[in-house]
Parts: C-alpha cells; structure tokens; sequence
C-alpha cells in the first residue's frame, strides 16, 4: 500500500486549525510535508475563522525531524539547493511570530527539526514518556530549525549544550520539570488539552511566549561563558576529530552575545557547511547502514514471524557466557546458565552479578532493575533445565571435540524447536553440528567481549540454517539491544576476519623499526580508540597465539609471522589480564607504555631480520595509516568478493559496532571508497614489491580499481548468504 504523505488542516467549530503531519513512519519532514507546512501555516493565518492553531504527527509520533534522505541526496550530488531555505521563514515567520497562537501536540516522539517545530509554537502538550531531543550532532549536522537557539532559552544553557553535544534524549516528564513542555496529559487528551490552551493563549487566559525571545534561563554572560567553556572541553573530549560539535557551541554563543535572531541566522550558514563536511557524509551513512541490516533477503521479506524467545540456556560462564547472560537478563529473558562444576559455575555467577552492580556504579541501572533481572537467573550443573528452553548459546572453550559433544547432548534433551547456537569466533558451524541431525537450527551467535556492552552481534548463517531461525535470532539481538549483522561462514565471520590483517600489519611495522607506542598513537589519531598494540594486550596475548594457527592454516599466504607475542608471553606479559603487556597497568591510572618491553621488541627484530640494511624504516604518520589499515581494507574486499556479508555497508557497521572504527569515517569500506580503490591498489602493489605477498592487492580490488569502480558497488547477487 502506497504511503500517505502531506500535511492537512481541519478547522473545528471552536475556531481551531489542527495541522496533522503524516510521512509513515516517523513523521519526517520531507520536502512535501514542509511546503505543506508553510502552505497550511499561511493559510490558518489568513482565515478568520480560525482563531488558534495545533500542530500534531499522525499515528502518535509528532515527528522523528528532518528527512535524513535528503541529506544523502544532497552528499551523493553536492547540490545544496536540495535543502529548503526554511529556518527563518517557515519557523520564525511563519510559526513563532505567527499573530495567532500554535501549540505543538506531542506524542510519542519530538526528535530534531520535529523538537524544533514544537519549540517555535508557543506552548507543548506532550503524552506521557515522548522521546524530546535534537540527536542531530550524531548525523554530523546541527539543528538547523533554530534548536540551538530555543532550546537554551527554554530549558537553560548548560542542559540545552548537554542534551545537543551529547545527543541526549529525555522523556516528556523530565521536559515538563525542565520547562519543556507545557503540559502533560494522558496519551487520549493530548489533542483536547492542546486546543483548549491554544484558546486560552487566544483569550488571554495563558501567556503568549514566544522561545527565542526569552531571555529568563540564560543567566548572566558570564555564566553563559563559563557553561560554554566547560562544553568546549566537552566537545574536545567526546569528539576531538569532528567538527560540528565545536561548530554548534560557536552557534550557540552567537545567540547569547547578540540574540536569538542573530544566532539563527548563524545556524543557517553554520548547517550549511557542515552538512557537505566528510563528517556528515560519514555519519549519514551509517545511520541508513544500520537499518539496511535489518532487511535480510530471503528472511525478512518471506512473510515469516519470528517466534518468541522467552528461556534461554547459556553453556559455560567465562568471559564471555556471563557477558551473554548479563545481555539476555537485562532484556527481562529468563537465563539458566551451565558449568562444569560448582566452582567455575559460582565464578561465573559471581561475573554476571559484578556485570549488574558495574551497569548500577556508573548509573545506567537502577538498583531495582539489576534486582528484577538477577530474579530470572539460575545456575545448573546438568541439562535438567534444558526441556524448555527457546534457545541455548553455548560459550565454552574454543575446542572442535568440547563443542562437538555439547552440541550432540543438547539435541537430544532439548525441545526439536531450540535453537543452537554457538558463540565460536573461529570454528566452522558445519564442523560444530557435524554429529547432530539439526543442522537446520544450528546458528552462530558471535557477540564481542564484553558482550554486555558491545553493540554488534554477528548472526553466523551456515547453508543449512533455516531463514526462520535467522529471523529468531534477529529479533532477540533487537531485543537485548544489539544490532544483529547477518553473515555467512568462515574463519573470522565477517568482523575478525577483515581485521585479523590489522594486528600482523603492526607488528610488521614493529619488526621494520617503527616504534610501537608512536603506532598505537598514530591509529588512535586516526580515530580508533585502542591502537593495535593496546588492543591487543586488553584481549590478551594468549588468544592472540592460539587463534594465530587457525587463520594461517586458511588463510597463511597472506600472513606475517612474527615471535613477538610469543616472545612477550615468554617474558611474563598476558597483557592488561595480568597487568602488564606493551603497556603497564595500574589500577586507577590510565595504561601508561613500558619502556622495558622494547628489549622483546628487539629481540623479535633480530629474529625477523626484515629491516633493509639492518637500519629501522622511516616513515610518515600518514604511510603508517595506510600500511595498517590498506591491508585491513584487502581483506574487507575478500570478505565482500566471496559474499560473506549481504552488502558491502554491512561490513560498515560492523567494523564500527565490532571494532570501534570511526563511524565519522563511514565504516571500512565506506572509508576506503572516499580514499579511492584506485589509490589504494597501487599503494598495496607498490608495498608488496617491498614487502612481500602481505599487501598483495586481491583480485576484488584490483578488478575494482582497474574498472574505476567503488568498492561498495555490488556486482549483484554474489552473496552467498
Ligand atoms: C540550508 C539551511 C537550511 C536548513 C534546512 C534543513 C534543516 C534541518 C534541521 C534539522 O535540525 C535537522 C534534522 O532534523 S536531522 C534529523 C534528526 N532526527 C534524527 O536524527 C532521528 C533519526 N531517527 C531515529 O532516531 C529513529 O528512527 C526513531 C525516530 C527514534 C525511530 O526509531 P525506530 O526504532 O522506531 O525506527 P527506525 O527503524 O529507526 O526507523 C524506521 C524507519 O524510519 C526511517 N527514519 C527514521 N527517522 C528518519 C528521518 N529523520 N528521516 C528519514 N527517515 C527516517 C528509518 O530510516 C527507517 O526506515 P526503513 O526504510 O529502514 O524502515
Ligand atoms: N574472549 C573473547 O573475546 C571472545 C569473543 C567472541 C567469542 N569468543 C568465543 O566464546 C567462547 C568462550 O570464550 P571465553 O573467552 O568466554 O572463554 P572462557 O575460558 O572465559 O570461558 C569458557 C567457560 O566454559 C566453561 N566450560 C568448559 N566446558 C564446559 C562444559 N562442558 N559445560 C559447561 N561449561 C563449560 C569453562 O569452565 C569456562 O568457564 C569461545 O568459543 C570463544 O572463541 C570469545
């Protein structure tokens, strides 16, 4: 069924105009719906038969802001005349100083350009728990509506910069305490409530306030000032390579030294620039790639429902089995969780308990809901439990036999509906089911330590698992707050495997003579927030030496061998686990570099005997980039070449939610195609002369670069998914 858009107006008997804005499924303002508004706006003004005005979202949401398509339109075709020349005359002239009252009738959400309306009417009705906030810094813009200039005076400087630097939402109850919203009224008086107050400001019964010109929550100017400076350290902690957030606080202080007007006038040109800035091309495109992963061919358009997953059974309670556990609770799922013996199994109780009580310290969970949440928790020693359970992720070692075994008891006591999934990083899915008949509901469910945290979880589909467990599991990554990237089998999935170049890549760095601490800091300049040699002493040295074989034996051609870390373990360094790695860690005290490691760094050197004459290289900052990342960037073309992910802006958002790549830089492939295959073809040729079959470009990217083509173009239907 087509959508319906527009914006209509129907006038009551009581002489009020309702405004409806209707663009399915959030209300955003696309192009009709803001000539709509200006049309309809134009014309309750002109009326006399109407006395007042509401504006109000269709379907219970007011609005979810401006439509961020056009923003893409704009970036894929630099033409800025796409973008309507509204913030003065539609919110200023047209709304705020409109001569007939506007009440803005909020339900559900006000988010953006959607705040930003309702800020320029003159009173807010809102229905319980509506989601108020201008998250516009996070696509790498800033409000454009006159949000940086309302919502200062309305809710006072230092949350207003609080709630725009951050991209904090907050609820209508806290908007009513803050001086946000006007009234709040049960969900079915929201429309009600708000024509009787646009009559009261008709009538004089109720003030007629105009937000930008009020002046009674600013403060002195030099409050404002000292509110502003401490933002500007904000900004410089949160976003030190992003340039909007410093660009709205310049905005903002424009409209406290000189007034509102002028601040909005400032925020006009300030959108302008910023919006054709890398930052927002980045961002914009990892906004529309997240959602893209939730459109799997095959299984999300097949008409199947998924099924309700409210038991599930974690095997084994290390690292990573209590992440889980911890994840599942949060989201109201029962969880049993299975060890070995009561030792490891109190051990493992004892980490999602300390999971609960770290969440509660840094205040992202209420004291109440950790207690709800442990309520629904058991610990097992056998498979009694297992009768009824929806699923079962199994977490124990990485060892083929253990799983084998595990994954053979489990189809015979659990119902022939369980899903089995395993959270493997390494072993083949095939080879995990190979001795049970349920090849079909055997999935991988590869979460990222801690598991509780990060964000991403690859959904591992091997060609027997069938769409609707997929479709399961999808939702239950939804629903413990995850975003679920479908992809298909083989060493690494999708995430380690593009990665797995990143940690060789440094240490042949290392071995050539560049110090490893101006590496780490190099990449963390580039805007990843651990260096290679960091992260690799937060994983641990260990896993890096077991996982080592396992890779080359697939995909050893492209390997770099180095002793280092065989060499640091031997010197008694595991990494941040026992305190000590590339780095030395204290508690309390941020990681600080270890300059007596830098005897293992030449020992290696010695070993490896890969410096050309036996001197160190010399290299820019900018090659270091390149010789880390390009092969990372060899690897995604792989990884998209044998269709290990749908499409190639999957690989995206999970390098950013898997590895912390900087979502301002788009994702990997995103990143690699504004650098230019072209570009990056001929730096790997040039380096594998050099160096070695290392950098040797792939075929995906050579092809690619010889054609002129963009890495992301998809060549249709390769995937194998
Ligand atoms: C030249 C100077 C003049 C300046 C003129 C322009 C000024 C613009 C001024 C304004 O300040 C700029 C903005 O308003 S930018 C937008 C700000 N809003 C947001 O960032 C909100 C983004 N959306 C969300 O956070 C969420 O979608 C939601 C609204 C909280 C809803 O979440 P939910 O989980 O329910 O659904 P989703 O799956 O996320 O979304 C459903 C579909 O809706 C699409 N969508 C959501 N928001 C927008 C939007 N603002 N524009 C376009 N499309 C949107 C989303 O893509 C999903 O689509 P599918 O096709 O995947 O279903
Ligand atoms: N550590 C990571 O960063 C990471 C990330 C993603 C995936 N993984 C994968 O997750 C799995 C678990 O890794 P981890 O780091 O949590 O390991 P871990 O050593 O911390 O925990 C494994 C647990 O499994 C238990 N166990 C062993 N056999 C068992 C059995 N038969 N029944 C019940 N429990 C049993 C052990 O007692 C131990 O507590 C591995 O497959 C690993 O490859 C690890």
């Amino acid at each position: 069924m087509a959508k319906k858009i527009g914006v209509t107006m129907e006038v009551g008997n009581d002489g009020v105009a309702v405004i409806t804005i209707s663009n399915p499924p959030v209300n955003s303002l696309a192009s009709p719906i803001i000539s709509g508004l200006k049309e309809k706006f134009r014309d309750a003004n002109q009326r006399i038969d109407v006395k007042a005005i509401v504006l109000i979202g269709n379907n219970g949401r007011f609005s979810g802001g401006f439509d961020i398509n056009v923003f893409q339109q704009v970036h894929k075709t630099g033409d800025l005349s796409l973008m309507p020349e509204v913030s003065v005359e539609l919110v200023c002239n047209l709304m705020e100083d409109s001569r007939k009252p506007l009440v803005a009738a909020v339900e559900g959400l006000a988010l953006g350009g959607g705040l930003e309306l309702a800020m320029a009417c003159h009173a807010r009705v809102a229905a319980p728990k509506a989601q108020l906030g201008l998250p516009e810094l996070t696509l790498g813009v800033i409000p454009g509506f006159g949000g940086t200039q309302r919502l200062p005076r309305l809710v006072g400087l230092a949350k207003a910069t609080d709630m725009i630097l951050l991209s904090k939402s907050i609820s209508s109850e806290e908007g009513q305490k803050l001086g946000l919203i006007d009234a709040l009224v049960p969900p079915g008086d929201v429309l009600s409530t708000s024509r009787k107050w646009a009559l009261d400001i008709a009538e004089g019964r109720k003030p007629f306030l105009r937000s930008l010109h009020r002046t009674d929550k600013i403060g002195s100017l030099s409050e404002a000032r000292a509110i502003l400076k401490t933002s500007r350290q904000l900004a410089k902690k949160i976003a030190p390579n992003m340039p909007q957030h410093h660009a709205c606080i310049e905005v903002i202080e424009e409209g406290i030294i000189h007034g509102g007007y002028s601040g909005v006038l400032k925020e006009a040109e300030v959108f302008k620039q910023l919006v054709l800035s890398d930052t927002a091309k980045g961002l914009v495109h990892v906004f529309f790639a997240q959602r893209a992963t939730s459109k799997v061919p095959n299984v999300t358009d097949v008409g199947l429902k998924p099924r309700p997953i409210k038991k599930v059974a974690v095997i084994g309670g290390g690292l990573m089995g209590s992440g889980i556990a911890t994840a599942l609770l949060l989201s109201n799922i029962r969880v049993v969780l299975k060890e070995i013996n009561s030792e490891y199994l109190m051990k493992g109780i004892k980490s999602v308990e300390a999971n609960m009580k770290g969440l509660v310290s840094r205040g992202k969970l209420t004291q109440d809901k950790a207690g709800k949440a442990l309520s629904l928790f058991k610990g097992v020693l056998d498979y009694t439990e297992f009768k009824d359970v929806d699923m079962v992720i199994e977490a124990v070692i990485e060892n083929i036999q253990l799983k084998q075994n595990i994954f053979k008891e489990i189809e015979k006591v659990c119902s022939p509906h369980c899903i089995l999934a395993s959270n493997t990083s390494t072993i083949d899915l095939d080879v995990i089911g190979e001795k049970t008949n349920s090849k079909d509901r055997i999935v991988g469910a590869h979460f990222f330590s801690p598991a509780h945290l990060m964000p991403l979880l690859e959904i591992v589909r091997s060609k027997n698992t069938s769409a609707q467990v997929i479709l399961d599991l999808m939702a239950v990554g939804k629903a413990i707050k995850k975003v679920p990237v479908v992809v298909g089998n083989c060493i690494g999935f999708a995430v380690n495997r593009t990665f797995f170049p990143y940690s060789q890549a440094a240490h042949m760095l290392a071995n050539l003579g560049v110090d490893l601490f101006r590496i780490d800091s190099v990449i963390t300049s580039f805007g990843l927030p651990l260096g290679p040699f960091q992260l690799g002493d937060l994983a641990g040295h260990g896993i890096g030496l077991a996982v080592g074989p396992i890779y080359a034996k697939v995909y050893g051609d492209r390997m770099f061998r180095s002793p280092m870390t065989e060499l640091l373990l031997k010197s008694g360094r595991n990494g941040k686990i026992n305190g000590k790695g590339y780095y030395i860690y204290e508690k309390g005290s941020k990681p600080k570099p270890d300059p007596s490691v830098l005897s293992v760094v030449e020992e290696s050197r010695k070993l490896t005997n890969i410096m050309p004459g036996g001197k160190p290289i010399s290299v820019s900052d900018k090659e270091i980039v390149e010789m880390i990342l390009f092969p990372v960037v060899n690897e995604a073309c792989r990884v998209l070449d044998e269709g290990v992910v749908i499409r190639a802006s999957d690989l995206d958002i999970a390098s950013v939610l898997g590895m912390s790549f900087p979502s301002y830089r788009g994702g990997i492939v995103f990143w690699a195609d504004t650098v230019g295959p072209k570009y990056i073809y001929e730096r790997l040729k040039r380096l594998s002369e050099t160096y070695g079959s290392f950098f040797k470009p792939s075929r995906y990217l050579e092809e690619r670069a010889m054609n002129g083509m963009l890495l992301s173009e998809s060549k249709s239907s390769r995937s194998r998914l």
